[in-house]
């Protein structure tokens, strides 16, 4: 695992989309071979996304032979609500770069059946060779898309029941009525995200400190889905990485050139670049040593709270309806 921290949102949003062009030109995709991208929704990817498309309209970067794969989508919200993923997708990112909407592929929530829906997602994923890089982004809860504290490390796409937190969470789209927000949603699983190749993801903001903590410092567990990503890969104390902010990867087309000791020093690491910044204008002014005990706080002040609170308002199973095999 790689943990790169950046002082701004901003910043991290730059430094992934650098890393995600630089990646796709070395790739070199053609229609034959196309790089396979999955992506996420939310806030957090969203400083990326406009990177990603400023560097689209000046020409430095295709998508045209790029395929995607969303991570999730609710269940029962029509494409074109306004808060479905699919609206959000194409708002935010889709209808300003290049790729062909054929390319894209979002879970659709409505499907008459939804669990044919979810093998179908699997086995196309499949059908394009698999997930080059996945980009991720967590809830407060350390789940990653859709897979709520307690999922199976092995799960793959499935429908999913939502935990009482991320209710609360993403009530602020719809107007801060808890009631409108969908009880269940569709998610790539845990598995589906280890399947990639690499798995970047992005933490900001202050209310993810206990989350990313827990993949810093605490094992791999089914509780917070997240840090599972490192389980593929070995996880080195050296390899967390504290610089400040300004380095970018280049988004070049020649491997290693870029001289910044992050890419200096990915060449030596696990072969997972997985945990990006944790920043948000709370940290913004203090150093990188307190930005480290900021994580540690949170462990510290909110550990035990945090894990009763996993378990003890989680929904998890409740709200399901359909079968009880949201695991
Ligand atoms: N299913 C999504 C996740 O994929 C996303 O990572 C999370 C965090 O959103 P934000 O980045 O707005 O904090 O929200 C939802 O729960």
């Amino acid at each position: 695992m790689r943990l790169i921290l950046r002082d701004d949102p901003l910043f991290v949003g730059e430094y992934i989309a650098n890393y995600i062009c630089k990646r796709i030109k070395e790739f070199a995709p053609t229609a034959q071979k196309p790089f396979v991208l999955g992506l996420p929704t939310g806030s957090s990817p969203l400083p990326t996304y406009r990177a990603l498309i400023r560097m689209v309209k000046d020409g430095k970067l295709s998508f045209k032979h790029v395929i995607t794969f969303n991570m999730d989508e609710y269940v029962g919200l029509p494409r074109d609500h306004p808060e479905s993923y699919h609206t959000f997708m194409f708002r935010e990112f889709f209808s300003h770069i290049d790729i062909p909407p054929t390319q894209v592929h979002l879970l659709d929530g409505t499907a008459a059946d939804l669990h044919s829906e979810c093998a179908a997602y699997e086995a196309l994923i499949r059908s394009v060779g698999g997930i080059e890089l996945f980009l991720g982004g967590i809830g407060e809860d350390g789940h990653i898309a859709f897979n709520e504290p307690g999922s199976s490390l092995k799960s793959r796409t499935r429908i999913k029941t939502l935990a009482y937190d991320t209710i609360l969470a993403n009530a602020r789209f719809f107007n801060n009525d808890i009631n409108a927000v969908p009880r269940m949603a569709l998610t790539v699983g845990v598995g589906t995200v280890l399947d990639s190749r690499e798995v970047v993801v992005v933490v900001t903001g202050q209310r993810k400190a206990l989350a990313l903590s827990k993949a810093i410092e605490e094992g791999v567990n089914h509780l917070v889905s997240y840090p599972c990503a490192n389980s593929l890969g070995s996880i080195h104390v050296s390899d967390l990485l504290l610089e400040p902010s300004g380095h970018s990867p280049r988004c070049s087309t020649t491997p290693g050139r870029s001289s910044s000791r992050t890419a200096t020093r990915r060449s030596s690491c696990a072969s997972r670049l997985f945990a990006t910044s944790a920043a948000s204008s709370a940290y913004k002014t203090r150093s990188k040593h307190a930005m480290r005990s900021s994580a540690r706080a949170g462990v510290a002040t909110g550990g035990a709270l945090g894990v009763a609170g996993v378990i003890g308002h989680g929904t998890h199973g409740t709200h399901s309806g359909i079968d009880g095999t949201d695991v």
